[in-house]
Protein backbone atom coordinates (compact mmCIF):
# COMPACT_ATOMS: atom_id res chain seq x y z
CA UNK A 1 0.00 0.00 0.00
CA UNK A 2 3.10 2.16 0.69
CA UNK A 3 6.22 2.28 -1.39
CA UNK A 4 8.68 4.60 0.23
CA UNK A 5 12.14 4.30 -1.96
CA UNK A 6 15.08 6.26 -1.29
CA UNK A 7 13.32 9.50 0.18
CA UNK A 8 15.23 12.35 0.49
CA UNK A 9 14.11 15.77 1.53
CA UNK A 10 16.92 18.35 1.79
CA UNK A 11 15.79 21.92 3.91
CA UNK A 12 18.02 24.77 2.69
CA UNK A 13 18.36 27.58 5.56
CA UNK A 14 19.08 30.92 5.48
CA UNK A 15 21.63 31.28 8.76
CA UNK A 16 20.73 35.09 9.74
CA UNK A 17 23.66 36.92 11.57
CA UNK A 18 22.17 38.42 14.80
CA UNK A 19 21.69 41.74 15.37
CA UNK A 20 20.60 44.67 12.74
CA UNK A 21 24.15 44.78 11.33
CA UNK A 22 23.48 40.94 11.33
CA UNK A 23 20.70 41.47 9.28
CA UNK A 24 22.14 43.87 6.64
CA UNK A 25 25.34 42.10 5.88
CA UNK A 26 22.85 38.92 5.22
CA UNK A 27 21.17 41.63 2.15
CA UNK A 28 25.07 41.41 0.70
CA UNK A 29 26.57 37.64 1.71
CA UNK A 30 24.25 35.26 2.32
CA UNK A 31 25.04 32.13 4.58
CA UNK A 32 23.01 29.19 4.00
CA UNK A 33 22.66 25.79 5.87
CA UNK A 34 21.49 22.50 4.20
CA UNK A 35 19.60 20.05 6.55
CA UNK A 36 18.75 16.52 5.47
CA UNK A 37 15.24 16.26 7.18
CA UNK A 38 14.94 12.83 5.52
CA UNK A 39 17.76 10.86 4.29
CA UNK A 40 17.69 8.00 2.09
CA UNK A 41 14.84 6.52 3.98
CA UNK A 42 13.35 3.50 2.08
CA UNK A 43 10.26 0.98 3.45
CA UNK A 44 6.94 -0.63 2.36
CA UNK A 45 3.89 -1.68 4.05
CA UNK A 46 0.79 -3.74 3.49
CA UNK A 47 -2.60 -3.16 3.15
CA UNK A 48 -4.21 -2.81 6.59
CA UNK A 49 -0.96 -2.68 8.43
CA UNK A 50 -0.66 -0.45 11.64
CA UNK A 51 2.67 0.56 11.99
CA UNK A 52 4.73 2.80 14.71
CA UNK A 53 7.24 5.63 12.93
CA UNK A 54 9.46 6.89 15.95
CA UNK A 55 12.18 9.20 16.25
CA UNK A 56 13.39 11.93 18.69
CA UNK A 57 12.36 15.74 18.36
CA UNK A 58 13.72 17.10 14.51
CA UNK A 59 14.15 13.03 13.44
CA UNK A 60 11.75 13.76 10.35
CA UNK A 61 8.81 12.34 11.07
CA UNK A 62 6.42 14.94 10.25
CA UNK A 63 8.94 15.62 6.83
CA UNK A 64 8.42 12.23 5.54
CA UNK A 65 4.13 12.04 6.69
CA UNK A 66 4.11 15.39 4.75
CA UNK A 67 5.55 14.29 1.48
CA UNK A 68 3.82 11.27 1.48
CA UNK A 69 0.29 13.29 1.78
CA UNK A 70 1.97 15.29 -1.46
CA UNK A 71 2.38 18.63 1.01
CA UNK A 72 6.27 19.12 -0.04
CA UNK A 73 8.32 17.41 -2.47
CA UNK A 74 10.88 15.35 -1.74
CA UNK A 75 14.34 16.64 -3.06
CA UNK A 76 14.92 13.02 -4.52
CA UNK A 77 13.79 9.35 -4.44
CA UNK A 78 10.11 8.62 -4.55
CA UNK A 79 6.89 7.32 -3.01
CA UNK A 80 3.95 5.68 -4.37
CA UNK A 81 0.53 5.32 -1.80
CA UNK A 82 -2.10 2.95 -3.33
CA UNK A 83 -0.42 3.12 -6.98
CA UNK A 84 -0.59 6.73 -6.59
CA UNK A 85 2.36 9.47 -6.69
CA UNK A 86 1.57 12.19 -4.09
CA UNK A 87 3.61 14.51 -5.77
CA UNK A 88 1.17 14.59 -8.39
CA UNK A 89 -1.11 15.86 -5.96
CA UNK A 90 -4.07 13.72 -7.94
CA UNK A 91 -7.62 14.83 -6.66
CA UNK A 92 -8.49 10.53 -6.90
CA UNK A 93 -5.02 10.64 -4.19
CA UNK A 94 -6.80 12.83 -2.19
CA UNK A 95 -9.65 11.20 -1.62
CA UNK A 96 -7.80 8.02 -0.20
CA UNK A 97 -5.80 8.77 2.52
CA UNK A 98 -6.38 11.43 5.47
CA UNK A 99 -3.08 13.03 7.14
CA UNK A 100 -3.69 14.08 11.21
CA UNK A 101 -1.41 16.41 12.61
CA UNK A 102 -2.46 16.42 16.03
CA UNK A 103 -0.54 19.82 16.48
CA UNK A 104 -2.97 21.70 13.64
CA UNK A 105 -6.24 22.29 13.30
CA UNK A 106 -8.32 21.57 10.65
CA UNK A 107 -11.43 22.20 11.74
CA UNK A 108 -12.85 25.53 11.64
CA UNK A 109 -11.98 27.22 15.47
CA UNK A 110 -15.33 29.39 15.63
CA UNK A 111 -17.88 26.73 14.09
CA UNK A 112 -19.17 23.61 15.93
CA UNK A 113 -17.50 20.85 14.56
CA UNK A 114 -20.53 19.71 12.60
CA UNK A 115 -20.79 22.49 10.36
CA UNK A 116 -16.71 21.59 9.33
CA UNK A 117 -18.44 17.83 8.83
CA UNK A 118 -21.00 19.05 6.04
CA UNK A 119 -18.00 21.53 4.44
CA UNK A 120 -15.97 18.21 4.08
CA UNK A 121 -18.96 16.33 2.95
CA UNK A 122 -19.71 18.86 0.12
CA UNK A 123 -15.38 18.98 -1.11
CA UNK A 124 -15.38 15.13 -0.95
CA UNK A 125 -18.58 14.62 -3.04
CA UNK A 126 -19.55 12.37 -0.34
CA UNK A 127 -23.54 10.79 -0.87
CA UNK A 128 -25.97 11.83 1.89
CA UNK A 129 -26.67 8.63 3.16
CA UNK A 130 -23.46 7.36 3.25
CA UNK A 131 -22.12 10.52 4.79
CA UNK A 132 -24.68 10.33 7.62
CA UNK A 133 -23.90 6.24 8.08
CA UNK A 134 -20.28 7.58 8.54
CA UNK A 135 -20.75 10.01 10.80
CA UNK A 136 -22.98 8.08 13.17
CA UNK A 137 -20.63 5.51 12.92
CA UNK A 138 -17.90 7.76 14.11
CA UNK A 139 -19.79 9.78 16.64
CA UNK A 140 -20.49 6.95 18.15
CA UNK A 141 -17.83 5.41 18.26
CA UNK A 142 -16.04 8.32 19.59
CA UNK A 143 -18.61 9.47 21.97
CA UNK A 144 -19.28 12.86 21.10
CA UNK A 145 -22.77 13.29 20.04
CA UNK A 146 -23.14 15.63 22.70
CA UNK A 147 -20.51 17.98 21.65
CA UNK A 148 -21.51 18.25 17.87
CA UNK A 149 -23.38 21.36 18.05
CA UNK A 150 -20.20 23.09 20.21
CA UNK A 151 -17.54 25.84 18.77
CA UNK A 152 -14.54 23.82 18.07
CA UNK A 153 -13.17 26.54 20.38
CA UNK A 154 -15.13 25.59 23.43
CA UNK A 155 -14.47 21.79 23.22
CA UNK A 156 -11.81 20.64 25.32
CA UNK A 157 -8.49 19.17 23.77
CA UNK A 158 -9.66 15.89 24.04
CA UNK A 159 -12.87 16.58 22.14
CA UNK A 160 -11.33 18.49 19.50
CA UNK A 161 -9.29 15.57 18.55
CA UNK A 162 -11.94 13.08 18.51
CA UNK A 163 -13.57 15.68 16.17
CA UNK A 164 -10.49 16.16 13.81
CA UNK A 165 -10.24 12.10 13.73
CA UNK A 166 -13.96 12.23 12.23
CA UNK A 167 -13.20 14.74 10.05
CA UNK A 168 -10.22 12.98 8.34
CA UNK A 169 -12.49 9.75 8.21
CA UNK A 170 -15.24 10.86 6.64
CA UNK A 171 -14.67 9.95 3.25
CA UNK A 172 -13.01 7.00 4.15
CA UNK A 173 -9.69 6.86 3.34
CA UNK A 174 -7.62 3.59 2.95
CA UNK A 175 -4.35 4.99 3.97
CA UNK A 176 -4.12 6.96 7.27
CA UNK A 177 -0.97 9.27 8.12
CA UNK A 178 -1.51 10.27 11.93
CA UNK A 179 0.95 12.82 13.00
CA UNK A 180 0.90 12.48 17.25
CA UNK A 181 -2.72 12.43 17.49
CA UNK A 182 -2.85 11.88 21.41
CA UNK A 183 -0.66 14.81 22.27
CA UNK A 184 -1.14 17.09 25.17
CA UNK A 185 -4.62 14.56 26.18
CA UNK A 186 -5.10 13.18 29.45
CA UNK A 187 -4.78 9.14 29.90
CA UNK A 188 -8.21 8.77 29.43
CA UNK A 189 -8.95 10.69 26.07
CA UNK A 190 -5.49 9.21 25.14
CA UNK A 191 -7.45 5.50 25.85
CA UNK A 192 -10.48 6.35 24.52
CA UNK A 193 -8.33 7.10 20.74
CA UNK A 194 -6.23 4.32 21.13
CA UNK A 195 -9.05 1.94 21.07
CA UNK A 196 -11.21 3.73 18.56
CA UNK A 197 -7.71 3.66 16.32
CA UNK A 198 -7.71 -0.34 16.72
CA UNK A 199 -11.12 -0.88 16.30
CA UNK A 200 -11.08 1.26 13.15
CA UNK A 201 -8.23 -0.17 11.97
CA UNK A 202 -9.21 -3.75 12.19
CA UNK A 203 -12.33 -3.03 10.72
CA UNK A 204 -11.91 -1.80 7.84
CA UNK A 205 -8.17 -2.66 7.27
CA UNK A 206 -6.98 1.18 6.78
CA UNK A 207 -3.30 1.12 6.40
CA UNK A 208 -2.41 3.17 9.45
CA UNK A 209 1.38 5.43 9.62
CA UNK A 210 1.28 6.98 13.28
CA UNK A 211 4.14 8.89 14.93
CA UNK A 212 3.58 9.27 18.94
CA UNK A 213 6.24 10.26 21.71
CA UNK A 214 3.69 8.31 23.97
CA UNK A 215 5.36 4.65 23.67
CA UNK A 216 1.47 3.16 25.24
CA UNK A 217 0.12 4.32 22.05
CA UNK A 218 2.92 2.68 19.97
CA UNK A 219 2.97 -0.67 22.66
CA UNK A 220 -0.50 -1.13 22.77
CA UNK A 221 -1.29 -0.24 18.28
CA UNK A 222 1.66 -1.10 16.06
CA UNK A 223 3.16 -4.78 16.04
CA UNK A 224 6.03 -3.06 13.74
CA UNK A 225 7.82 0.21 13.85
CA UNK A 226 9.78 2.07 11.81
CA UNK A 227 12.70 4.38 13.65
CA UNK A 228 14.41 7.61 12.39
CA UNK A 229 16.93 9.82 13.62
CA UNK A 230 18.22 12.47 11.67
CA UNK A 231 16.60 12.34 8.92
CA UNK A 232 18.26 8.04 8.65
CA UNK A 233 16.14 4.94 9.10
CA UNK A 234 17.95 3.19 12.19
CA UNK A 235 15.64 0.32 12.83
CA UNK A 236 13.06 -1.74 10.64
CA UNK A 237 11.22 -4.41 12.30
CA UNK A 238 9.09 -5.93 14.72
CA UNK A 239 7.96 -4.18 17.89
CA UNK A 240 8.25 -7.15 20.10
CA UNK A 241 12.55 -7.76 18.36
CA UNK A 242 13.48 -3.83 18.91
CA UNK A 243 12.56 -4.91 22.56
CA UNK A 244 14.16 -8.22 22.92
CA UNK A 245 17.26 -7.38 21.40
CA UNK A 246 19.08 -9.58 19.38
CA UNK A 247 20.20 -11.63 22.30
CA UNK A 248 16.13 -12.30 22.03
CA UNK A 249 15.30 -11.86 25.51
CA UNK A 250 13.91 -9.10 26.93
CA UNK A 251 15.73 -7.38 29.33
CA UNK A 252 14.51 -6.59 33.03
CA UNK A 253 14.76 -4.36 35.61
CA UNK A 254 15.05 -5.28 39.20
CA UNK A 255 14.48 -2.33 41.32
CA UNK A 256 14.77 -2.90 45.19
CA UNK A 257 15.12 -0.78 48.48
CA UNK A 258 17.90 -2.32 51.19
CA UNK A 259 15.87 -2.36 54.34
CA UNK A 260 18.32 -0.02 56.63
CA UNK A 261 16.49 -0.09 59.62
CA UNK A 262 16.29 -4.12 59.98
CA UNK A 263 18.88 -5.06 63.57
CA UNK A 264 19.45 -7.69 60.53
CA UNK A 265 21.41 -4.34 58.77
CA UNK A 266 22.33 -2.80 61.91
CA UNK A 267 26.17 -4.48 61.84
CA UNK A 268 26.81 -3.92 57.90
CA UNK A 269 29.48 -1.35 58.12
CA UNK A 270 29.62 -0.92 54.49
CA UNK A 271 26.07 -1.06 53.86
CA UNK A 272 24.81 -0.16 51.26
CA UNK A 273 28.10 0.06 49.62
CA UNK A 274 28.26 -4.06 49.58
CA UNK A 275 25.31 -3.64 47.38
CA UNK A 276 26.91 -2.13 44.66
CA UNK A 277 29.99 -4.29 44.57
CA UNK A 278 27.51 -6.99 44.38
CA UNK A 279 25.96 -5.70 41.78
CA UNK A 280 28.36 -3.61 39.54
CA UNK A 281 26.13 -2.14 36.88
CA UNK A 282 23.45 -1.18 39.74
CA UNK A 283 22.54 2.53 39.88
CA UNK A 284 21.05 4.48 43.17
CA UNK A 285 18.52 6.84 42.60
CA UNK A 286 17.94 10.18 44.46
CA UNK A 287 15.39 8.11 47.31
CA UNK A 288 17.88 5.61 47.61
CA UNK A 289 16.21 2.92 45.25
CA UNK A 290 18.90 0.70 43.51
CA UNK A 291 18.16 -0.38 39.74
CA UNK A 292 19.39 -3.16 37.85
CA UNK A 293 19.06 -4.18 34.26
CA UNK A 294 19.06 -7.95 33.98
CA UNK A 295 18.09 -10.30 31.44
CA UNK A 296 14.86 -12.13 31.49
CA UNK A 297 15.91 -15.54 32.12
CA UNK A 298 18.61 -14.27 34.83
CA UNK A 299 16.10 -12.53 37.15
CA UNK A 300 15.09 -15.36 39.66
CA UNK A 301 18.96 -15.93 40.36
CA UNK A 302 19.35 -12.50 40.51
CA UNK A 303 16.66 -11.77 42.92
CA UNK A 304 17.32 -14.48 44.85
CA UNK A 305 21.40 -13.07 45.26
CA UNK A 306 19.79 -10.20 46.41
CA UNK A 307 17.72 -11.00 49.08
CA UNK A 308 20.81 -13.55 50.21
CA UNK A 309 22.92 -10.23 50.34
CA UNK A 310 20.93 -8.77 53.04
CA UNK A 311 17.21 -7.15 54.51
CA UNK A 312 15.41 -5.72 51.51
CA UNK A 313 12.83 -3.71 52.42
CA UNK A 314 11.05 -3.25 48.78
CA UNK A 315 11.56 -5.56 45.34
CA UNK A 316 9.74 -4.82 42.15
CA UNK A 317 10.48 -6.55 38.90
CA UNK A 318 9.32 -4.71 35.39
CA UNK A 319 10.29 -4.67 31.79
CA UNK A 320 12.43 -1.71 30.70
CA UNK A 321 10.74 0.41 29.70
CA UNK A 322 10.21 1.10 25.39
CA UNK A 323 11.38 4.76 26.02
CA UNK A 324 15.01 3.26 27.52
CA UNK A 325 15.22 0.97 24.59
CA UNK A 326 14.81 3.26 22.08
CA UNK A 327 17.01 5.88 23.87
CA UNK A 328 19.49 2.78 24.10
CA UNK A 329 18.73 2.58 20.26
CA UNK A 330 19.49 6.47 19.60
CA UNK A 331 22.99 5.96 21.43
CA UNK A 332 23.88 3.32 19.58
CA UNK A 333 23.70 5.50 16.43
N1 LIG B 1 10.17 24.00 6.24
C1 LIG B 1 11.33 23.73 6.83
N2 LIG B 1 12.44 24.46 6.57
C2 LIG B 1 13.62 24.18 7.13
N3 LIG B 1 13.83 23.16 8.01
C3 LIG B 1 12.77 22.40 8.31
C4 LIG B 1 11.47 22.63 7.74
N4 LIG B 1 10.61 21.70 8.24
C5 LIG B 1 11.34 20.92 9.06
N5 LIG B 1 12.62 21.33 9.12
C6 LIG B 1 13.71 20.72 9.89
O1 LIG B 1 13.78 19.35 9.54
C7 LIG B 1 14.07 18.55 10.69
C8 LIG B 1 13.01 17.47 10.82
O2 LIG B 1 11.78 18.09 11.20
P1 LIG B 1 10.43 17.24 11.39
O3 LIG B 1 9.35 18.20 11.72
O4 LIG B 1 10.24 16.33 10.25
O5 LIG B 1 10.82 16.38 12.69
P2 LIG B 1 9.93 15.39 13.56
O6 LIG B 1 10.65 14.07 13.57
O7 LIG B 1 8.54 15.39 13.09
O8 LIG B 1 10.07 16.04 15.01
P3 LIG B 1 9.01 16.23 16.22
O9 LIG B 1 8.98 14.91 16.95
O10 LIG B 1 9.67 17.30 17.03
O11 LIG B 1 7.70 16.63 15.64
C9 LIG B 1 14.13 19.50 11.86
O12 LIG B 1 15.47 19.76 12.17
C10 LIG B 1 13.41 20.74 11.38
O13 LIG B 1 13.96 21.90 11.97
Amino acid sequence: MIEVDHLTRIFRTYKKQPGFWGGVKGLVKREFEELAAANDISFSIKEGEFVGFLGPNGAGKTTTLKMLAGLIYPTSGSARVAGFDPTKRENAYRRIFALVLGQKNQLWWDLPAIESFLLLRHIYGIPAEQYQETLDELVDLLDVRPKLNVMVRELSLGERMKMELIAALLHRPRVLFLDEPTIGLDVASQRAVRSFLRAYNKRYKVTILLTSHYMADIQELCDRVIVIHKGNKIYDGDLNRLETGSAGTRQKIITFVPDLNSAESAGRVAFPADWQSAFGATTRDEVGKFHLRVPGPRVAEVSQEILNQGPVADITIEDVPLEDVIADLFERH
